[in-house]
């Protein structure tokens, strides 16, 4: 396992699979990813996986843009599965989940993230700018039927839009059996920014037990029949320090983190020039070494001048 200068193992791989979205939020930032190029290939990324897991990378999150905008997205599931990935999981906006669901699943998708920003048609709609929610809902329906569990929820408070809906999407996920994350925008000079301070004092009020999450230090409220996680990436030094994800774009780049562009590097060419898998690995490890917590403690300084590898 690879441990960066700030003490931060890195376990978790962040894969964008495409840039394209067949919705157009307006507060998407697409995971920062502008580089332009081909999407990477189910086996390159099995073949990313192979390496990578002999070095302590288990988990991997699939994002895009869509990630179900790609048509072979079962196959690079069942390529990661199959290479050494002890969680594969999906952060989605649903829309196409009523046909793909059951084939995920069969592929070995363990888990889903759900976006569901609001249960208000309109509102949905003028949120992602389609009209979408009956088919996200019905979506929702057959990821539990093939038991792609347990299903999160991520709801991002936007002020002035879906505010009001906090309490509705809490009381939904606890009828459905869902897991429930609220989510501040990353911006706070957003017009949108909502904090979520005064609804965490709300749910600390009613929660049977609260905990941190090792991930990101996330806070985690157990209400009667629903968990509720709050996501603050804004200026968030705890999130950060606890932050053991490295990103891949959808290119074959390795990115140290949602927030820098100033740190892409690319393995991808290493492995259409036909370089060893030790190349890759020395990639890798380049790119956990220029890992740095964006947000940091005050005071705080790297452990290690080095990466670790342990
Ligand atoms: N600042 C920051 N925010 C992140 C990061 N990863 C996820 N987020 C935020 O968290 C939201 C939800 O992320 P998801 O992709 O659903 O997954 P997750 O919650 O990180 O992962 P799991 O809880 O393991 O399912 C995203 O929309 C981002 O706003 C990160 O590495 N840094
Ligand atoms: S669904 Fe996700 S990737 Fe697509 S526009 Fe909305 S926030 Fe962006
Ligand atoms: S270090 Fe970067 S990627 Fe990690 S939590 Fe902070 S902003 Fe997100």
């Amino acid at each position: 396992m690879l441990i960066d200068r700030w003490g931060r193992p890195v376990t978790d791989l962040r894969i964008s699979v495409t840039n394209s979205c067949n919705y157009n939020c307006f507060f998407c930032h697409r995971e920062g990813h502008y580089v332009r190029g081909e999407e990477m290939r189910p086996e390159e990324i099995g073949r990313l996986m192979r390496v990578l897991s002999k070095h302590g990378v288990k988990r991997v999150k699939l994002t895009g843009g869509e990630p179900l905008m790609r048509r072979d997205l079962e196959e690079i599931v069942s390529e990661l599965k199959s290479s050494g990935a002890e969680e594969v999981s999906l952060v989605t906006n649903g829309y196409f989940l009523v046909e793909r669901a059951r084939g995920l699943r069969e592929a070995g998708l363990d888990r889903i993230n759900v976006s569901l920003h609001s249960l208000k048609r309109d509102v949905y709609e003028r949120i992602t700018g389609v009209d979408g929610l009956e088919r996200v809902l019905k979506g929702i329906d057959e990821a539990l039927l093939w038991g792609l569990n347990p299903i999160k929820l991520n709801f991002t408070a936007l002020k002035g839009i879906n505010e009001g809906e906090l309490w509705d999407i809490v009381n939904f996920g606890r009828r459905k059996g869902l897991k429930v994350q609220l989510i501040e925008l990353l911006d706070p000079t957003s017009e949108y920014y909502f904090p979520l301070e005064d609804f965490e004092r709300e749910l600390d009020g009613v929660a049977l037990r609260k905990e941190v999450r090792d991930f990101q230090n996330r806070p985690i409220f157990e209400l009667d029949g629903v968990t509720v996680e709050i996501v603050k990436g804004s200026g968030n030094p705890l999130l950060c320090m606890g932050c053991t994800r490295l990103r891949v774009t959808a290119e074959g780049f390795f990115k140290t983190c949602i927030s820098r562009e100033d740190s892409l590097i690319d393995f991808i060419s290493v492995m259409r020039n036909g370089g060893s898998d030790e190349e890759i690995f020395e990639a890798f490890k380049k790119s956990v070494r220029l890992r740095e917590p964006f947000h940091k403690l005050p005071g705080s300084s790297p452990k290690y001048d080095d990466v670790l590898e342990v």
